[in-house]
């Protein structure tokens, strides 16, 4: 029995690959130390596998931004427009590279960024491989060699992890029409050809695909396709260990044809889908491995491994001990790196802690779960079995889990809490005569910059260097100056700027009863910016309210709106760890009365405006469509009992990033938001026709600039793009705002483009 890791957290324990990004980014160290730091955090990662026991350690699961960039890279599925790139010859990869990330304005050149979208159902965002009509691929970046010849000189045979052939064609998004990009396989084929054969002659035995496309629905071209790919990848390489990983979810319709693959191994997630077991076992041919895809890499849930080896017992005893590998369910990318880097109990207390593993832990549950089922090695590992159980059963009888108030009151929850009083249409009208805003209103979405030196007070808060007294007033006078700068450069409806937020929904979470947190918890979101998601533990509630403060200063300081900001249920929820005690929908309803109480008291303080971020609302999609009704029906419902609670008068807006309306936009219009802010302008404006085809009866303000590139637009283009949305949607539906909050930006940018969109916003009026 083999354990194998399908991939691990590449930010470094201490984020140092951020750091050392946004430092060359900054100008302020040079390309060598980001590669320095890279090179580090490959070797510490191997080391600590090594150390800790696993049988096939992933290379290649390392990243400067993103893996799906990397393959193209690879593939040298390069868009033309970076061709002009200004490159210094020793470092040019690594600048196109970030070029093709984040966008190019130096030098005289202006490139945007390519897109990016969400890695399936996780808050991980990935860039798109663009792809045209006579798309051709050729073996451009060498990573995944040079890679494993890295690890190789450290003394580790490393199992190269590429996307499959098919599933990076799905990835990606034709640029043009004419042609589908699932027939570029045959040009992209050669190329894993030659990497297989190069890797192959340094040695690789093992190497893992991941083809995650299999669990979703798939045409009947698309299962052609993974035949074709895995035939002729067969045929070329007879004698190397191919591992097919999926994970995310079920293989259902597709168990045949992942188990009929001409591969050695089939990975499967069975955290998210243990059902799948049974048939698996019947159905795998005589000659292939199962890994057991057993230890969680979304949450941070101890593993439970009496139930775990049950499972493994139950392989085993099907298909032989040498036909079952162990392994985590997907990447461990997902989980922060180390519960270790946890110390302060005032933050996660010992009781709390004793559940939970992150990265490193996870990985060691692997070793002990080989060894406890293993006849020679049971007893080594026994007093770590006793202590896994006391752990559970700790958790499973905590008094802090349960609270009998949370759940009356979602027991008393009736038809009128998610029902407005009247249909938008009334509304709008009672909305328009309280508002009385302008045609194209312009607004932001919310946060703007969270400079370094506002995240250091909040760190020298945390420290005790400032006291609580001196970080507020340091808040204050940022959220004055931010209120004033809106004023003068003529908004409409202004915001306070989320300057006392560390995240838009770790912040809430710190406020809630039911979560905890880590201090060092982080999780890559895109490129450097990592997140630290809340831990859900318990049942949910609201102790006291937790943004009057900062809405009612910031309306204090202008006659003009102050939009209240929260972040909504679902978001809540799809961006913390949650609860695997019970269904995330009961979680999400819990959150979502606790989100009402602060709407309800946001508008008796005299909030007109409130907004309730819910961007994750997508990707919390079932990655399955038989599945999405469900989850819409439950989600849907909980943004109507957060939005529900207010007078007609009071004007709900929603904002949603990173989202394809496509296919859920009934479900969109059911939640029943005012205004809807969206990003739109990467997409330019294409997300939009959603909207458009439904006839979307509510107000939308479409992004007129993409906020994740440093890049500042002018305003011509964002003309261009309001006029572009005014040719679908009836203009007095339509506001001007950006893609998404600001805390990504500088000041100076920041300030820049808004300028240049007020403007923008002002010749639409005029026209
Ligand atoms: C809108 N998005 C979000 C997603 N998920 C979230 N949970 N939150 C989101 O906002 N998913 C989709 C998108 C993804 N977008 C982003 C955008 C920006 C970030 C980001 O900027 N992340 C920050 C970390 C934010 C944070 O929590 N900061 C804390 C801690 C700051 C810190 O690191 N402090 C240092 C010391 C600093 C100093 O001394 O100067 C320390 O403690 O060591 C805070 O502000 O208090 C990032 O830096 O990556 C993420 C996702
Ligand atoms: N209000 C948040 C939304 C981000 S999705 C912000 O402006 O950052
Ligand atoms: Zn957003």
């Amino acid at each position: 029995m083999q354990t194998q890791v399908l991939g691990y957290p590449r930010i470094g324990s201490q984020r140092e690959l951020k750091k050392a990004c946004e430092s060359y980014w900054a100008g302020t160290s040079g390309y060598k130390n980001v590669l320095q730091v890279g090179k580090n955090i490959r070797q510490q990662n191997w080391e600590l596998q090594k150390n800790l026991g696993v049988d096939l350690i992933p290379s290649n699961d390392f990243s400067y931004y993103d893996q799906v960039l990397d393959h193209s890279l690879m593939f040298g599925a390069i868009p033309q427009r970076y061709n002009a790139v200004a490159i210094q010859p020793d470092h040019a990869e690594l600048d196109l590279y970030f070029a093709m990330a984040r966008g190019y304005q130096r030098n005289g050149l202006d490139i945007i960024a390519m897109e990016m979208t969400k890695w399936f159902d996780t808050n991980y965002h990935y860039i798109v491989p663009e792809f045209y009509k006579n798309q051709t691929f050729n073996l451009f970046s060498t990573k995944v060699i040079d890679e494993f010849y890295e690890a190789k000189q450290l003394g580790i045979i490393t199992k190269p992890v590429l996307i499959g052939p098919v599933s990076y064609l799905l990835l990606g998004k034709e640029k043009e029409a004419g042609f589908d990009k699932i027939d570029l396989l045959k040009n992209l084929l050669p190329v894993y050809i030659e990497l297989l054969t190069r890797l192959k002659a340094l040695g690789a035995t093992h190497i893992q695909l991941d083809e995650p496309f299999l669990v979703l629905d798939l045409s009947e071209k698309e299962k052609q396709a993974y035949q074709t790919a895995y035939q002729q990848l067969r045929k070329v390489f007879p004698e190397l260990n191919l591992i097919l990983a999926t994970y995310f979810g079920a293989l259902e319709d597709n168990l045949e044809l992942a188990c009929d693959l001409p591969v050695n191994t089939l990975h499967v997630d069975l955290v998210r889908a243990p059902q799948q077991l049974e048939e698996l076992i019947h159905k795998l041919p005589q000659e292939k491995t199962l890994s057991l895809g057993l230890v969680d890499g979304r949450n941070i849930w101890k593993n439970d491994f009496e139930n775990s080896i049950a499972i493994i017992n139950q392989a085993t005893a099907a298909l032989g001990k040498e036909r079952v590998w162990i392994a985590t369910s997907c990447s461990l990318l997902h989980s922060p790196c180390d519960l270790d880097n946890e110390k302060n109990e005032a933050v996660l207390t010992a009781e709390i802690k004793q559940w939970m593993a992150f990265a490193k832990q996870k990985v060691a549950e692997l070793t002990t779960l080989k060894q406890l089922t293993n006849n020679e090695e049971a007893t080594l590992a026994k007093d770590k079995l006793a202590q896994n159980v006391k752990a559970q059963q700790s958790r499973k009888t905590s008094p802090l889990i349960h609270n009998e108030k949370v759940k009356n009151d979602v027991a008393n929850i009736t038809e009128s809490h998610d029902q407005r009083s009247n249909a938008f249409a009334k509304r709008r009208i009672l909305q328009q005569e309280a508002l009385n805003l302008p045609s194209f209103a312009t607004t932001t979405i919310g946060s703007f910059p969270q400079t370094t030196e506002v995240r250091s007070w909040r760190a020298k808060l945390k420290k005790g260097s400032l006291n609580q007294a001196q970080y507020d007033q340091l808040i204050a006078i940022e959220t004055e100056k931010a209120v004033r700068w809106q004023e003068e450069i003529g908004l409409d409806v202004l915001v306070h700027g989320e300057f006392e937020r560390n995240d838009m929904v770790e912040y809430f979470g710190e406020q809630l009863s039911g979560f905890t947190f880590s201090q060092n918890g982080w999780v890559q979101s895109y490129g450097s910016r990592c997140v630290k998601p809340p831990i859900i533990y318990g049942d949910v509630y609201r102790p006291e309210a937790m943004t009057l403060k900062w809405t009612n200063y910031a309306q204090s300081l202008t006659s003009k709106y102050m939009k209240g900001m929260l972040t909504g249920p679902v978001t809540i929820l799809q961006w913390s760890f949650v609860r695997n005690d019970q269904p995330r929908a009961a979680t999400c309803t819990q959150i979502a009365l606790a989100i009402r109480d602060e709407v309800v008291d946001l508008e008796q303080a005299g909030i007109k405006i409130i907004q309730i971020d819910e961007p994750a609302i997508r990707e919390g999609l079932p990655l399955r469509k038989a599945e999405w009704q469900n989850y819409l029906d439950w989600a849907v419902k909980a943004f109507r009992i957060s939005a529900s609670g207010v007078q007609d008068e009071t004007q709900i807006h929603t904002h949603m990033c990173y989202s394809e309306f496509n296919d859920i936009i009934d479900s969109i219009a059911a939640m029943d938001a005012d205004v809807i802010t969206i990003e739109t302008s990467r997409s330019q404006m294409e997300l939009l026709n959603a909207f458009a085809d439904f006839k979307y009866p509510n107000e939308i303000g479409p992004g007129v600039y993409d906020i994740h590139s440093p890049r500042v637009p002018n305003k011509d283009e964002m003309v261009e793009l309001l006029k572009k949305a005014a040719l679908v949607i009836p203009k007095e539906q339509l506001w001007v705002n950006p893609d998404c909050g600001l805390k990504t930006r500088g000041w100076d940018e920041t300030k820049k483009a808004l300028i240049e969109m007020v403007e923008a916003a002002k010749t639409m009026r005029n026209n």
